[in-house]
């Protein structure tokens, strides 16, 4: 498959440079509803990126495009790139699935399959024809989303079962257990309470050790937390339609504190939402 033949080894190669996922939607249309245009997100290695803003502004459309998660959706249409491995995810030698492999997903809602904890897992590298050995990568990918001491001695019990906190990151294990270099996370913690949230954003810093990080927030204090780079997207109403633009992009602490834009400025102030 073509996005894996490229030179960067996952995981080693220098974060410095260029960045690991390049996202420049220049128009990004679902059937005739211009939905996000001229937004440049430069994604790099081993951070974290928020995506803030109000309502409607593209945060999540943005996200999925990271991994082509929109094709999915009836009459969408994308013009621009986004560069991952120094290739265009977008080009039409790509392929959407294999893409899937490298640049992960975790969901809003907790979505875990209704089988077992093991199952849910292993689903991945089954699905992938893993050759090795599954229990041990099983276990890492438990121990890597910070459950594996909750439910080793449960594995075979349903992952339904479990708390929304602890759904969550199985969730996460499910997303890590074929080891991408990317997690997209839409909203992560919006179905969960503020301890379990806190117990997310924690494991976020130590995923990022290891694995580069997109989150979509309405939480401008967990983009403070957690986030390295954040960008500001915004709803342009000049032409009569809703289409999402960034507005800013930068480090998060400068962002927060010294923003270039009034309306991110207005933003941060709570003046709209
Ligand atoms: N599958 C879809 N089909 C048609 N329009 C869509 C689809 N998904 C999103 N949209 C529209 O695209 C625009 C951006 O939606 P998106 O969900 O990306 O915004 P958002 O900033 O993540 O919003 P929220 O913070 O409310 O989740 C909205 O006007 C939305 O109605």
């Amino acid at each position: 498959m073509a996005v894996a033949a490229a030179p960067e080894t996952p995981h080693t190669a220098n974060g410095n440079g260029r960045p690991i996922l390049d996202c420049n939607i220049q128009n990004l249309y679902y059937g005739n509803f211009h939905a996000v245009r001229d937004s440049h997100i430069p994604i790099r290695k081993s951070e974290i990126t928020a995506f803030i803003g109000p309502s409607g502004c593209g945060k999540s459309t943005a996200l999925r495009c990271l991994n082509r998660m929109n094709d999915l959706v009836r009459g969408f249409r994308f013009e621009g790139s986004v560069r991952f491995r120094n290739r265009d995810i977008y080009a039409p030698s790509i392929d959407p699935v294999a893409v899937r492999r490298y640049i992960g997903m975790v969901f809003q809602q907790p979505n875990p399959f209704a089988m077992s904890i093991y199952n849910n897992v292993a689903f991945g590298l089954r699905l992938n024809r893993y050759k090795g050995n599954i229990a041990e990568r099983v276990e890492h990918a438990l121990r890597g989303a910070a459950l594996w001491d909750e439910v080793k001695d449960k594995l075979k019990t349903n992952g339904l079962a479990l708390s929304g906190g602890q759904q969550q990151r199985l969730c996460i294990a499910r997303a890590i257990t074929t080891e991408p270099e990317v997690l997209l996370m839409d909203e992560p913690c919006s179905a969960l309470d503020p301890i379990a949230t806190r117990r997310i954003e924690e494991l976020m810093q130590k995923l990022k050790e290891r694995y580069t990080i997109a989150i979509v927030t309405h939480n401008l204090q967990q983009a403070k937390r957690v986030a390295d780079k954040t960008a500001f997207m915004y709803v342009d109403t000049s032409k009569g339609g809703r289409t999402g633009y960034l507005v800013e992009f930068g480090d998060t602490q400068e962002l927060f504190d010294s923003p270039q834009e009034d309306a991110t400025k207005r933003y941060i102030r709570g003046d709209f939402s």
